[in-house]
This record gives C-alpha cells, structure tokens and sequence, in this order.
C-alpha cells in the first residue's frame, strides 16, 4: 500500500521495486477478516489450494468407494479417522511444500502419532500407496514417497497458527462420520495471513451441483469445488473441471422463506435449540441436516439461508472445521458467534467463542442473533 501510495506521489524521484499485486476488496461483509481497503493478491496460493485440495478430494472418493471396516482408526476423542483423513492430510501438506518451500507452516487435524505405533504399518503402507498413486495421476509430480516421507508430511501440520505470518489450515476431511455413511464431506483448506482467513477452499465429492431442494433437477451430478479470496468474491466450479460460476448467499429478508442447515449429527448440535430459534424467526422449511462445512458451500450459493452450528456445553471448535467455509460464503454472507461476535482466527488452533456458530445473509443476522438470544434466555430459565 505505501509503496504505490509513494509511487504515485512521487513517481519520478523515487526508485522502486515493482508493485505488489493489489486487489480493492468492497469493506464489508465477511466477520472473518477486517474491513480492508486494499488487500494483497493470493492468486497463486490459490491455484496451490485448489490443485491440492482437488487431488485429496479424488483420494478421499477413491476410499470412500471401497471402504472397509479396517480402514477407520478410533482417535482419543473418540472420532473415526481413516486412511482417507491421513492420506489427504499427507497429500496436501506434500503439494503445498513443493510450492512454497521457503515459507510453509500447516495446522492441521491429524497427526502419525497413532500411525507410529505397533501393528500400523500394514495401514501406513495402504495410505502411502494412495498418495503415491494420487501423485502419479498429476503430471507435476514424478515421486514417490517412503512411509517416513508421508508420515513427515502428516506431521508438518502441527504448527499452532496465531496472529503472526502466514499458516495453512486444513481438515483433510471434514465429517469424517458422513464420509464413513456414505454421505456428505468436505476437504477445507483456508490461508491465514497475520490471524485473519484470505482465501478458501472447500472440495464436496458428493455434493450434487444443482441445489440441495432442487429435486426435479434433470442434472444428477456430484463434485462441487468452492473457492474464495478476500476482496474477490466466490465461485464454484465441479471438481472435475475448471468452468467456473460466481456464487452468492441468499439475499432473502423474511425469516419465514428462509431454511436452515445444521450438523447432521446430534451430538454435533444442540437440535432442540435450533428448532426453538427457527421457530421463533416463523422459519417454515424443516432442517436441513448435512455433514461437515458442505453447510458453509451450500450456504454461499444460496440453497438455503442459515446456518446454525450450537455446540453442547464444553465443546472447544476448531479453526479447521471453519476458516475454509468462513470466507466461501464473505458473498452475501455474515459468519458470527452466538453472541454476535465475529470469528477470531488469530488464537491458534481453538476459536474462543460464545455458545455457538451463526451464518446468514446481512439483513437477516441480527433478526437471528435476537432470537438466538431469546432462545437461550428461555432454556436458562425455563417458565
Ligand atoms: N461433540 C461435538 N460437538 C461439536 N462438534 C464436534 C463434536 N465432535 C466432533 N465435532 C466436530 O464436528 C465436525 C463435523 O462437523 P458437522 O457437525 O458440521 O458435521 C467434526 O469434524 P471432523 O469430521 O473433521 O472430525 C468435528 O471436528
Ligand atoms: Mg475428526
Ligand atoms: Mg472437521
Ligand atoms: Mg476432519
């Protein structure tokens, strides 16, 4: 910014290196970073992003087609990882390396520490045979990784972010429960530059790419790509190809069009909550329950107009689980916690928040902080 401000005040007397690419972004709507003016252009860790998560979400589609009992692993907190989770972690964290050698720190949800123990090795020898041969389908790469290479490359995600320079944040598949079912999943990965989201990608394997109530839709399709960079608005492509669409967040204003997503799993959201809430907005459309941050994709092209994530007491969110769908849906779309606060991403891995996660259209968020509000008043005390 100084630098072109001096270049144009001062356009003969001063030598200066080139300028940095620039990008005016509109000072508004996303929570998860400050209204700028001016903002840097990510382009080229964007095309990173997309390649990387695009080759994880034919890894994770590969598996979730032959999907075996053996392939999950029970993790403390007690959620299924499998070799999925592992091989995306390892094939991301290896594409974003060979990129950006210089500078690379990753924070990321898993780690080898299970995978190093007794008795592993037959499955750290499966997710390495997935990556090697996901790396063999991009014309890119010609290497093939050791066991050690992948299990280094699993562990390059342990730094803890914060507020200084630049981390990648990845969840190599979020709604690990949905992909073990069948269901809905997503690969997020964001950018945070100094604390705040810059760009994000979300991969949906199994997203339909006509919208979710879109029933009588001839176009059965699934594979969605979403994408966004600050100050650039958000777009959609099918994962596998690059024809691409600009997306936006419902502009809907009566509470009573709107229909929410939440967590399909109810240990996830507090269900009887939401429903108090969007029975106090009038909302008439029954819940939309889908796995993952999908929600967040399927939010910012508009198939439905909120989302509300209420964890039970004592959950602690993760920045993974929601950088990468922060900024997909900055186009039209507000993303604050209950209290009405925006998202701080600049704490390290835990985002420290108020009761829970809402995500809707500028006009319609203080309508649904209010019954947000009121909803929880009545469940402390109730009549
Ligand atoms: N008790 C709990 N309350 C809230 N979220 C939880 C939870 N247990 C796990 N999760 C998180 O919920 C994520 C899935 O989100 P959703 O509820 O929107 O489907 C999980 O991501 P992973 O599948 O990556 O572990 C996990 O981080
Ligand atoms: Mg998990
Ligand atoms: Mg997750
Ligand atoms: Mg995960």
């Amino acid at each position: 910014m100084s630098i072109n401000w001096l270049r144009v005040v001062f356009p003969s007397i001063i030598k200066l290196p080139p300028p940095l690419p620039l990008r005016y972004s509109s000072p508004s709507s996303c929570s998860c970073f400050s209204s700028v003016v001016v903002a840097m252009s990510y382009d080229k860790e964007l095309t990173a992003a997309k390649k990387a998560a695009s080759l994880a979400a034919r890894l994770c589609q590969k598996v979730q087609k032959s999907l075996l009992q053996s392939d999950v692993q029970s993790k403390n907190d007690r959620s299924p990882v499998t070799v999925a989770d592992y091989g995306s972690q390892a094939l991301v964290s290896f594409v974003l390396q060979q990129e950006f050698p210089a500078e690379f720190s990753l924070v990321a949800e898993e780690d080898s520490k299970d995978l190093r123990k007794d008795g592993a090795q037959e499955l750290v020898d499966r997710i390495t045979k997935l990556v090697n041969d996901s790396l063999a389908s991009d014309e890119s790469y010609s290497v093939t990784l050791s066991t050690e290479d992948v299990l280094k490359a699993i562990d390059s995600g342990k730094s803890e972010g914060g507020s200084q320079g630049r981390h990648w944040v990845l969840d190599p598949i979020d709604g690990t429960k949905g992909f073990l079912r069948g269901g809905q999943y997503a690969i997020a990965l964001a950018l945070l530059d100094r604390g705040k989201v810059v760009l994000g990608v979300l991969a949906c394997p199994n997203l339909p790419l006509t919208p979710i109530n879109d029933q009588h839709s001839p176009n059965n399709e699934v594979g969605c790509l979403f994408f966004a960079e600050v100050g650039g608005g958000s777009y959609m492509q099918p994962l596998d190809s690059s024809s691409t669409v600009k997306v936006q967040v419902s502009g809907i204003e009566n509470p009573e069009e709107a229909s929410f997503f939440e967590s399909y799993e109810a240990a996830h959201s507090m269900h009887d909550l939401s429903s108090l809430i969007a029975q106090k907005l009038g909302v008439k459309a029954p819940p939309v329950r889908i796995d993952s941050q999908v929600k967040y994709g399927a939010l910012s092209r508009g198939d439905g107009a909120i989302y509300m994530r209420l964890p039970h007491k004592g959950y602690r969110e993760k920045i993974w689980d929601h950088a990468a769908g922060c900024i997909v849906v900055t186009a039209g779309g507000v993303v604050m916690d209950a209290a009405g606060n925006p998202l701080d991403f600049s704490k390290g891995k835990f985002l420290d928040l108020d009761t829970g996660i809402i995500v809707t259209n500028q006009k319609l968020m203080p309508i649904l902080i209010k019954a947000v509000r009121e909803s929880l008043e009545e469940k402390a005390s109730p009549l």
